[in-house]
């Protein structure tokens, strides 16, 4: 995730002012000193470290903190303020029929970005279709239509045509009834000339509402050259961050927001049309100081829980918040949370438990529990309809013999048995809060605060 670093080391300057009322000027040089290095070793630009960090410095010794307020707490709210100042707003895309051209460096993501974005339109309810002009990249036109059919949308390409801007022009055409047109261009290794003078024409062909940037979030401080170039042959309305699941990195896309006076529209954050996300810098940056982002996370579990419900129809997640919690719900759940991505991810947006929960965990946590959660279903798939609907009947011989059946040991029986008496147990606290609705079960895990197993055992079966 974007300046990883930056969350985790942060809160670990900021847990040394737990109960303090004042900061003095050491902490306040500790703090600056953090996030200067973390900040660089992110790869952000210099100049922009130096200004963040002396306006944080300048504002943690001269504001008064409101009356109550803990030193970290006021040191926190600053640091906040000022990243979100620093990224800015998100790039506004309007959900209405328009045109947006996709330009970036040979495989920054582009093509990935583009059939992303058809498919998040699609979901808005706009019909969308992805026009690949990218005929210096043997097999981008294959890569392209590909990943369109499966976020199902619109494809327009030519394997046949040599010149991008003709490929352009047909592409509107032969794509007007859509409602937004989202145009993949081709990178090139460095930013020469013909590529400048090939998006030119493409720009002048298409004429879009919007140019995004797509950048690798790997990217160091080239992003800043890139990012200006761009900006200067074509105008940069906003940047896309992409490869967000495999970097600790990103300061060199912040870099290039800032070059371009631009915003971030949106985060690719895996392989698969599904993984992308708007930018919403405050949830982002709620993230990134493990504040938690609750907005993405009932977004992904109403998805995935969606998803779950749509391939059983005889599963409807709201059951359990009204009746008996079976291990059939409880394997149905852990699909569910299988479907919202990687575990510390999902982690990174609970409030309270977020990065700094994960920071206490061994680098190997994330691995075991999603070994433990293969091994469960595993179990489940072994057991009867009837064990599965009434855990409490299986004994230790049947205990035997599902271990037997599933090639796992007993203990591992006995543990899923236990998780989903914890699970029951939680779950019977969320029951009676009428209709389930996830942002109350989720308020009261932010209520619960750090508070570790709990909230996690109502979240997902890896409670404790
Ligand atoms: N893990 C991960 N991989 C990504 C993401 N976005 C793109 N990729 C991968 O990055 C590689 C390059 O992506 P492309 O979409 O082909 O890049 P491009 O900019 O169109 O490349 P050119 O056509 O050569 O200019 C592919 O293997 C993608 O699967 C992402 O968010 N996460």
């Amino acid at each position: 995730m974007v300046l990883d670093n930056l969350g985790s080391s942060l809160r670990g300057s900021l847990d040394k002012l737990q109960g303090k009322s004042r900061l003095d000027e050491e902490d306040v040089e500790e703090i600056v000193r953090e996030i200067q290095r973390s900040l660089l070793s992110a790869d952000v630009d210099v100049n922009l470290v130096m200004d963040l960090s002396s306006s944080i410095e300048e504002r943690a010794l001269n504001e008064e903190p409101p009356g109550g307020t803990s030193a970290r707490d006021h040191v926190l709210k600053i640091v906040y303020e000022e990243l979100v100042g620093l990224i800015g707003e998100s790039t506004e895309i309007p959900l209405e029929p328009q045109t947006i051209l996709l330009a970036g460096l040979q495989g920054s993501g582009k093509t990935t970005t583009a059939a992303k974005m058809a498919w998040w339109f699609s979901t808005k309810g706009l019909r969308a279709a992805v026009i690949q002009t990218d005929t210096f990249r043997p097999g981008a036109y294959d890569q392209a239509k590909q990943m369109c059919e499966r976020a199902e949308v619109e494809f327009y390409g030519d394997p046949e045509e040599e010149d991008p801007v003709k490929i352009a022009r047909d592409g509107l055409e032969a794509t007007e009834d859509a409602d937004v047109h989202i145009v993949d261009t081709a990178g090139r290794h460095a930013l020469e000339d013909a590529l400048i003078d090939e998006i030119e024409q493409i720009e002048g062909a298409v004429n879009p509402d919007r140019s995004l940037l797509v950048l690798d979030a790997a990217i160091g401080q080239g992003a800043k050259d890139q990012a200006r170039q761009f900006d200067d042959s074509i105008g940069i309305d906003g940047v896309v961050i992409t490869k967000l699941d495999g970097t600790a990195k990103g300061g060199g896309a912040l870099t290039a927001v800032n070059e371009t006076d631009s915003s971030i529209g949106f985060l690719g954050t895996g392989e698969t049309v599904q993984d992308i996300e708007r930018f919403e810098p405050n949830g982002f940056i709620s993230r990134l100081l493990g504040m938690g982002d609750l907005k993405q996370l009932s977004e992904r579990v109403e998805r995935a829980m969606a998803e779950t419900q749509e391939e059983d129809d005889d599963w409807d997640p709201e059951d359990i918040m009204k009746g008996s919690f079976t291990l059939k719900d409880m394997q149905k759940q852990m699909e569910a949370m299988n479907r919202m991505g990687p575990l510390d991810q999902v982690l990174d947006m609970i409030p309270g438990l977020g990065g700094g929960f994960k920071d206490q965990l061994p680098d190997d946590a994330m691995d075991v529990t999603q070994d433990r959660m293969r091994s469960f279903d595993v179990i489940m798939d072994s057991m009867t309809e009837e064990e599965l609907e009434n855990p409490r009947t299986v004994g230790a011989s049947r205990v035997r013999r599902i271990a037997r059946g599933s090639g796992k040991d007993e203990e591992t029986v006995q543990e899923l048995l236990e998780q989903h008496k914890m699970m029951e147990r939680t779950i019977k606290q969320f029951q009676g809060m009428g209709d389930g609705d996830m942002q109350r079960m989720m308020k009261k895990l932010q209520n619960q605060g750090g508070g570790g197993g709990g909230g996690l055992g109502g979240m997902g079966p890896f409670g404790d």
